[in-house]
């Protein structure tokens, strides 16, 4: 009957597959597995595999070869080991293959079920060994245990007597092995190619050593106590490390430390078989051990015995200049009685006196601003051509400058230019006849001082007014000692002339006590009256100017590097500093590169007091500029220089100058008793309170006014003093400022910014803004007048005759009274009179009217007293009543303005 090739399959055990294969090797033409047999074709298969195949099946042969591994050396208690032995060597590559498959064998059902198959020819197999067969194996196993003997005693010998092995005498020791065991031998080197070689003792001769190419690097250090493990349990254990390692702890577990182990051993194992080394140890440092050397001592040259100095130098810098230490350095200095500290500056004169005690020389190596500025002193203007005259209004507040200067401004600068006046800018000129006026916008408060200072240094002529009806006043003095200063011709405006109360020969009068003696009495001053308020005699007073400017002559060459002086300088926003600039000499143009002051930029625009935008503005031009990188302060001279890197170089100069002069010289430190009592004297000072203020302003000029204003305010007890401010809004550095140093903030004509406004809502700091100067000064004077001690006054109230006295036990004399004047109050102080003289002086510890303790016992009526600690209270004696009272105290200082 046909069988299809499958029931055949599973008819013998074999795969379908594989059955289709043999079958076609036997020339059987089948196609797949289900194609079908002829009962001859299926006998023929059937006797195909009843022939016992010689082949071990792999397991089978990693069975038998567990076992000899195992038992291999007592022969009789494995008998049957080396013959399954020589069925593996009959075989020896499947072997190989075979036994990582065995040790990571499946544990599925069908894989056990092929284990199970293919043990069973190996029963077979047993079965069948013949008698000499097992003689020859237990030949083979004895003569494999004495060579394992042999072996053992061979690494003792060798751990006895060291002879470093070689690769190449292990491999000779392989050759002379059994070739049937060089199995094993692979075996080895597939899967530990690693070999570590015992490390040779420090005491073995050089000349037993081998070959280097063929050297292996030493052996690790051992510990001689362990037992000695054979080469073959060695190879065993690193097998199963490395199993371990790969295998079952998974590749991912001990992956690392393998790889680092490996890489390390393998280089090694490399480095010797190649004859160099790979492996580089790191190199140890070399270090010197040998004799010191003296430290030479080099002697700089006398042409290199030279510091350059820029101006000034701290005294640290000259140290460090002069290649010493400071402490080595001040502690030389102190021999010419000076004491210096490292950030002191020292000028060049003392630098050269001090780089002498250390034999150097000192060359000023300073800026010099009048070179890199080109200026020329005494030149000759005659060829120049005429320039406007500049004037300054002063006078005493209220006496009417401010309407005097809007008058002219309005009536004629507004009438004599097109689009009128679009900006204010401090200065403005005006034509009269042919000529031009420039006038100079100052304000005309006294705490503008320092301002009118510098206006009436860069003016031409002085229009001095004073208000027809109040006369000569403390600023009109004053400003009358500026124009004597500055040696500028005066013109007297009297003004208010329209006024009925109007006296202009009581100012005659007054200034003429002032050395301003009126024409029309001799002198040489201008006397004119006007109004500001009709425009009366405007007229007049401008003629009068421009007489006095053509009798002047004045000239300035237009040409050239333009030379000007700040007038005002404010931030704006979107537009940064703002500068008026009243140019005196050259011309500025747009674009031309500044320096004014403590700050430098360029001439981005330039502005006339109409709003017009100029090219260039030439001498005796008021003009706005915008460009400088800082706020200017009034009277800052502005100066053309080459290009902006020069400018700067020129600031740097002048803040290095300025932070040099602010700095005390060295000479007023020399250690001497005078300075000993200065400071005793100061330190009483230093019990003064003092009103911290920050102050902000919208404009510089008006900053400096303020600050020195209230600066000056103040006494012996109390003082005002300004932390910090200047043009801008109130800032949140402002406030923090104040906050950490219990300061106050003013604003003049300037507000906080939002969030300053907020932090000081925090933390409790006092903003106060102002618009109008003397309310910021009389709260600043209130302020500091509160913080003065108040004064305590002896009040008098009232008096009463003793008429009678009661001594009453464990409370004391009693006095019967009679008040004769004023009042008597509860707890009041009381001073007992008698005879005119003062026997007692405390306090009234009880006031009653018959049994009652009353508040206050008026005149005409009686009442009964006692006082503190005091009995001895006789009749007719008088007992003055009074109260200590606070009396707040005001500031002695002259606040005259
Ligand atoms: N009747 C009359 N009043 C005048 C005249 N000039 C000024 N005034 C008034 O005097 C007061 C003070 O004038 P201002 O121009 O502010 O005086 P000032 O000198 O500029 O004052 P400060 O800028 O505060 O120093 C104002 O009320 C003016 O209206 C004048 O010619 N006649």
């Amino acid at each position: 009957m046909a069988k299809k090739v499958y029931e055949l399959a599973n008819e013998i055990g074999v795969g379908a597959l594989d059955l289709v294969e043999k079958l076609k090797s036997m020339g059987f033409n089948v196609r797949n597995h289900m194609a079908s047999l002829t009962d001859e074709e299926a006998a023929k298969a059937l006797a195909a595999y009843a022939t016992p195949e010689k082949k071990a099946s792999p397991v089978k042969k990693a069975v038998v070869r567990k076992v000899i591994k195992k038992e291999a050396p007592p022969v009789e208690e494995a008998p049957a080991a080396p013959v399954a032995k020589e069925e593996v060597t009959e075989t020896p590559v499947t072997a190989k293959v075979a036994a990582p498959e065995v040790a990571a064998a499946p544990t599925t059902p069908a894989a056990s079920a092929e284990v199970e198959d293919a043990s069973k020819p190996k029963v077979v197999t047993v079965k069948r060994k013949t008698k000499a067969q097992k003689e020859d194996e237990i030949q083979r196993a004895v003569e494999a245990k004495e060579e394992a003997a042999a072996e053992k005693a061979a690494q003792q010998a060798a751990r006895e007597n060291p002879v470093e092995p070689t690769a190449a005498s292990y491999n000779t020791s392989a050759k002379v092995r059994d070739p049937k065991k060089d199995y094993y031998e692979e075996k080895r080197h597939t899967f530990t190619p690693i070999f570590v070689p015992e490390e040779k003792k420090k005491d073995e001769p050089s000349q037993e050593k081998k070959p280097t190419e063929n050297r292996l690097p030493p052996r690790r250090p051992m510990d001689e106590s362990a037992p000695v493990e054979t080469e073959e349990e060695k190879d065993k254990k690193r097998m199963g490390d490395l199993a371990a390692a790969i295998g079952k702890k998974g590749v991912g577990a001990g992956k690392k430390d393998l790889t680092v182990i490996r890489a390390d051993e393998e280089l090694k194992y490399a480095s010797a078989l190649v004859g160099k080394a790979i492996y580089t140890p790191p190199k140890k440092k070399k270090i010197y051990s040998g004799p010191t050397q003296k430290t030479l001592i080099t002697e700089v040259k006398e042409s290199k015995r030279v510091i350059q100095v820029h101006g000034v130098v701290t005294a640290e810098n000259l140290a460090e200049k002069l290649s010493v230490r400071f402490e080595s350095f001040a502690n030389r200095v102190l021999e010419m009685n000076l004491l210096v500290r490292p950030d002191d500056y020292i000028g060049v004169k003392l630098a050269g006196e001090i780089a002498a005690l250390y034999n150097y020389r000192v060359e000023d190596v300073a800026f010099n601003e009048e070179a890199v500025l080109n200026k020329k002193a005494g030149e000759d203007k005659s060829a120049y051509p005429v320039r406007n005259p500049i004037i300054t209004i002063m006078g005493h507040v209220d006496h009417g400058k401010t309407s005097l200067l809007d008058y002219i401004r309005k009536e004629k600068v507004a009438a004599g230019e097109a689009g009128g006046i679009t900006q204010h800018i401090g200065a403005y000129s005006v034509k009269v006849k042919d000529a031009m006026l420039t006038f100079l916008d100052t304000p005309g408060h006294a705490a503008f001082a320092a301002m009118r200072q510098r206006g009436a240094n860069v003016t031409d002529i002085v229009v001095l007014v004073v208000a027809a009806d109040d006369g000569v006043m403390p600023q009109t003095v004053e400003s009358i000692r500026f124009i004597k200063n500055a040696e500028v011709p005066v013109i007297v405006a009297v003004n208010k002339i329209d006024k009925p109360a109007a006296n202009p020969d009581k100012v005659k009068q007054g200034l003429t006590e002032h050395g301003l003696l009126p024409e029309e009495w001799g002198g040489e001053t201008q006397y004119v009256n006007v109004s500001a308020l009709t425009g009366q005699g405007i007229d007049d007073l401008l003629e009068a100017i421009q007489l006095q400017a053509e009798i002047m002559e004045l000239r300035e060459n237009p040409k050239g590097a333009a030379e000007g002086i700040v007038i005002e300088s404010k931030i704006e926003v979107g537009r940064g500093p703002v500068t008026t600039i009243l140019v005196q000499k050259g011309t500025l143009n747009k674009g031309d590169s500044i320096v004014v002051g403590e700050t430098s930029g360029r001439a981005r625009s330039l502005m006339d007091y109409t709003g017009k935008m100029l090219n260039s503005a030439g001498p005796s031009t008021p003009v706005q500029v915008l460009g400088l990188e800082n706020v200017p302060t009034p009277g800052d001279i502005l100066n053309v220089v080459k290009n902006e890197r020069e400018a700067q170089k020129i600031v740097d100069n002048r803040i290095a100058e300025r932070k040099a002069l602010a700095n005390t010289s060295v000479e007023a430190k020399k250690v001497s008793l005078e300075d000993f009592f200065a400071t005793a004297q100061n330190n009483s000072e230093a019990e003064k309170k003092v009103l911290k203020l920050i102050i902000r302003s919208d404009v510089q000029g008006s900053y400096e006014a303020i600050k020195t204003s209230v600066e000056r305010l103040g006494n012996s007890e109390v003082s005002v003093e300004v932390i910090s401010g200047g043009v801008g809004a109130i800032t949140d550095n402002d406030v923090n400022l104040a906050a950490n140093s219990q300061g106050f903030i003013l604003g003049f004509n300037m507000r906080p910014v939002t969030t300053a406004r907020r932090i000081a809502e925090e933390k409790g700091v006092d903003i106060k803004t102002y618009s109008i100067i003397y309310e910021l000064i009389n709260d600043v004077t209130l302020a500091l007048e509160g913080m003065l001690t108040p004064e305590r006054v002896e009040k008098y109230i009232g008096r009463a005759q003793v008429k009678e006295t009661f001594s009453i036990p464990k409370v004391g004399t009693i006095a019967g009274t009679a008040v004769v004047d004023g009042k008597i109050e509860r707890g009041c102080n009381i001073r007992l009179l008698r005879d005119g003289k003062i026997i007692y002086d405390g306090k009234l510890t009880t006031l009653k009217r018959f049994k009652d303790e009353v508040k206050e016992v008026k005149n005409g009526y009686e009442c009964g007293m006692s006082l503190e600690n005091f009995n001895d209270i006789k009749v007719e004696d008088l007992i003055e009543a009074y109260v200590m009272e606070e009396k707040k105290r005001t500031l002695t200082s002259d606040l005259t303005l």
